[in-house]
């Protein structure tokens, strides 16, 4: 691809996850952490994975990362197998996970290390792309440990955009962040991803965040985990975290969310 192409188009696919098990076997005990897994995503699509403690979010997130294999089952993206992790999926975890000995710059140039075809200018050019993007344009420069959580969080968010993967895994990106801060994330990464679709898993506790950013909210149930309803959401966007729709729609999920859990 050239940089054109990498500027002017955002890579997506779908994604489709067929009677996935995963044990986790140890010296004493071994964990169905999940169990007959079936979902397909589709392009560009944003999914919202809910659900209590242990249920196998993470789980699942790292099985299409590819850090994982699945004990049953295949999980493909655009029908290719997934076999590993690949720069086609990349993962933001809550932990911004930067590198502290590189700048702002650095640590995006870093996620395009790889990339092939692109000279190095073309590489700033497209990590400075993705600077604005997130809004840190003015600190390209800046040292990582100069920066506020949520800066960081954007960083990483860089970072992840930058390889243009076809699918973003974000696990509890913004659980360490105070309300305000994620506030105006919710705001950015709903404009982001209408300029820069992606196929999203996002996974979370938070019901009113998931409500505010999913296309569908899925909701899990432990020991084993299993998908075990889903929501869609059809309100419109741009939206906020504090609309009444949102809230409402929120409130029926965790009602729902308890009834599951309870005779889970
Ligand atoms: N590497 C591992 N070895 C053994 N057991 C594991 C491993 N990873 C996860 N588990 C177990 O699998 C189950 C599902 O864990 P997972 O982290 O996927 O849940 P989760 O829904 O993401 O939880 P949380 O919301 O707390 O992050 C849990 O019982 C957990 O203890």
């Amino acid at each position: 691809m050239t940089i054109a192409d990498e500027l002017n188009h955002s890579s997506t696919a779908k994604l489709s996850i067929q009677s996935v098990s995963k044990l986790f076997r140890g010296a004493r005990q071994t964990v169905s952490a999940l169990e007959d897994i079936n979902l397909q995503v589709e392009d560009g699509e944003f999914v919202c994975f809910l659900g209590a403690s242990g249920c196998g979010k993470s789980t699942l997130l790292n099985l299409i990362a590819g850090l994982e294999k699945p004990t049953e089952g295949t999980l493909q993206t655009d029908g290719h197998s997934i076999d590993g992790p690949g720069r086609q999926r990349m993962v933001m975890f809550q932990e911004h996970a930067l590198f502290p000995w590189l700048d702002v710059m650095g640590n995006v140039l870093f996620g395009l290390k790889l990339k092939p075809g692109l000279t190095n200018d073309d590489r700033r050019e497209l990590a400075m792309f993705y600077l604005k993007l997130v809004g840190l344009e003015n600190f390209a420069q800046a040292n990582i440990h100069e920066l506020s959580g949520g800066m960081k969080q954007r960083v990483a968010l860089a970072r992840a955009l930058a390889p243009n993967p076809q699918v973003l895994l974000m696990d509890e990106p913004f659980a360490a962040l105070d309300a305000m801060t994620r506030e105006q994330l919710y705001a950015d990464l709903q404009g982001i991803q209408q300029k820069r679709r992606k196929t999203v898993i996002f996974v979370t506790h938070n019901v009113r965040e998931a409500v505010c950013l999913g296309d569908r909210v899925l909701l899990f149930t432990p020991r084993p985990g299993r998908i075990r309803t889903e929501f869609k959401v059809d309100l419109p966007r741009p939206r906020d975290i504090n609309d009444v729709a949102v809230a409402q729609l929120a409130r029926t999920i965790t009602d729902e969310l308890k009834k599951l859990t309870a005779s889970a």
